[in-house]
Parts: C-alpha cells; structure tokens; sequence
C-alpha cells in the first residue's frame, strides 16, 4: 500500500523519533518529528517550555505543529508521547493520514527513558509510576486512532522499521 503520510504514536521510549528515521528511509519519504519543531520554533527546549509555560502551553504549541504537519506530504511523522491528549490533534492524525501504534511494555518505556533527561514528566522520583499511569489513559486513545499497531519490545530500531514496512506492503 502506498502510503504517504504515516504517524508514529505512542508512549515515551517506544522509538518514534528513531525508528521513524529508519522507517521514512525504507519508504523514501521525508522524516519530521514534533517535538523538534516545537523547539525549534520556541528557540528553547522541552524542559524550559514546560517550565516557563506548564504542560498546558506546551500541549497549545504542540497542537500548532500537529494541525500545519499533518497536511505535509510525503512525511513520517514522529509525535510526541502526549499528542494524543488533546481530541483535535487525535481528529487530525485519524483523518489525515495512516497511525501508526508503536507499542512497548512498561518495563521497555521505563528502560529506555532511564538515561534521558529531556522529558520533564518523566522528573520526579517514580518515573515509572508515572509511565504506568500515563498508559492507563493514553493506550485506548493510542488504539482509538491507530490503523495498524506493532509491538517494539523485542526488536532493534531498525528491526522494527524493517518489520513495519513488511508489515504496510502486506496491508
Ligand atoms: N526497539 C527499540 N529497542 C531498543 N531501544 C530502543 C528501541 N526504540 C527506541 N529505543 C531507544 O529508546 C530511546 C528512546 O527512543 P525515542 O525514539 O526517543 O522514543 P520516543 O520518540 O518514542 O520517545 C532511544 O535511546 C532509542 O535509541
Ligand atoms: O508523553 C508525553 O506527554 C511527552 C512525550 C515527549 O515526546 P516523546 O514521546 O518523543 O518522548 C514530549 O512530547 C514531552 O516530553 C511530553
Ligand atoms: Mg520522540
């Protein structure tokens, strides 16, 4: 099937903004990310918009890259763990192009977030707590909007993107 916008969503760690590198390579298509561009375009990073803003003027700068990137052709787009909070960013991923679910169990979110310091929700004392609690809410809305899921704790990156394409040519 040839797709051209894909959407990569899901937790924290799951690999959107790395295995949608690879994955945009294997499909010839351009890679953007949102969280990039949000910082890009406040000239400061996660931790400072959330620290300045709140979460809240993070989620209203994150709802302007997703409702202008969504329309962009020919791209894989990485989302931020959170994109799925706000129900018009949800509509905009649904309606625009193909979701992509990339799932990982808790343990793999905690392992592969341990080392990182640019997630500030992930900066108290129970990083994983937190994980456990954000999967609660955000697994249905992930599966609300995905049109094909696929499981990453058992893959390299560039395995799982290997595995994806395969998995979108057979769709
Ligand atoms: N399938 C995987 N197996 C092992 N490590 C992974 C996998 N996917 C991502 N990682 C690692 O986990 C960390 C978070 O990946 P990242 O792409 O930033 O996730 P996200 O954008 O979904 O938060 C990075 O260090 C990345 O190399
Ligand atoms: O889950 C979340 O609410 C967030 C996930 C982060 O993106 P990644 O999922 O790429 O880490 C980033 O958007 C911000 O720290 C908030
Ligand atoms: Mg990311």
């Amino acid at each position: 099937m040839a797709v051209r916008r894909v959407f990569l969503v899901g937790p924290m760690g799951a690999g959107k903004t790395t295995i949608g590198k690879f994955l945009a390579q294997g499909l010839g298509l351009g890679f953007a990310d949102t969280d990039a561009e949000v910082e890009r375009r406040t000239g400061a990073d996660i931790p400072w918009i959330f620290d300045v803003e709140g979460e809240e003027g993070f989620r209203d700068r994150e709802a302007q890259v997703v409702q202008e990137m969504t329309t962009w052709e020919d791209t894989v787009l990485a989302t931020g763990g959170g994109v799925v909070v706000r129900e018009a960013n949800r509509q905009f991923l649904a309606e625009r192009g193909f979701v992509v679910y990339l799932h990982a169990t808790l343990e793999e979110q905690v392992r592969r977030t341990r080392k990182t310091s640019n997630r500030p929700l992930l900066h108290g004392n129970d990083p994983e707590g937190t994980l456990r609690d954000l999967m609660a809410v955000r697994d249905p809305l992930y599966r609300e909007i995905a049109d094909h899921v696929i499981d990453t704790d058992d893959s390299s990156p560039k395995t799982v993107a290997q595995r994806l394409l395969k998995e979108l040519r057979d769709a």
